[in-house]
């Protein structure tokens, strides 16, 4: 079912200090911030060789990683993308397996423009994890 790792997420609490972190301490390619209401968040992509970390920072006020900050004020990893050929097929075969989707269980349209869904933290050893189609 999953194939590549698309990306690894961190919530950040203040997202220029980490902008210029990523860019100056460590050397990175970032991307400019993109606001994703959709999603509640703010993002911004780091293009690695091999995978991508996404910044995250709270948009709006519903963003549903305010929880996340407000337990981890210093930020932390907020979730893991993998990539899945058919999404649709991966989300009934999870919830087949009793496996807990987010949301109303639809994909939504995420960073790069291609269907997403969550998985709860609680089903897989803590660690939230999103699908991307790939
Ligand atoms: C633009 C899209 C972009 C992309 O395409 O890449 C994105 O990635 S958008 C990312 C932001 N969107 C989401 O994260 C949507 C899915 N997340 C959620 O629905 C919530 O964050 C949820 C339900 C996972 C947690 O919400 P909240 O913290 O408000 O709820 P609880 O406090 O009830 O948490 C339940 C339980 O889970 C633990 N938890 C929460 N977040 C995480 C996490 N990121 N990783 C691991 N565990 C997490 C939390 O501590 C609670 O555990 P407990 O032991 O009961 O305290
Ligand atoms: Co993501």
């Amino acid at each position: 079912m999953i194939g590549r790792l698309n990306h690894v997420a961190i919530a950040v609490p203040d997202l220029d200090a980490a902008i210029a972190t990523y860019r100056d301490v460590l050397g990175a390619k970032v991307s400019k911030p993109v606001a994703q209401p959709a999603h509640g968040v703010t993002v911004v992509f780091i293009e690695l060789p091999n995978t991508k970390i996404e910044l995250l920072h709270p948009l709006g006020e519903k963003s549903p990683i305010q929880g996340f900050l407000d337990k981890n004020a210093t930020g932390g990893i907020h979730h893991v993308c993998y990539e899945v050929e058919d999404i649709l097929a991966a989300r009934d075969k999870l919830k087949a397996e009793g496996m807990r989707v987010l949301g109303d269980g639809e994909p939504k349209i995420g960073a790069h423009d291609k269907p997403v869904l969550f998985l709860h933290p609680k089903d897989f050893n803590g660690t939230l994890v999103e699908l991307e189609q790939a």
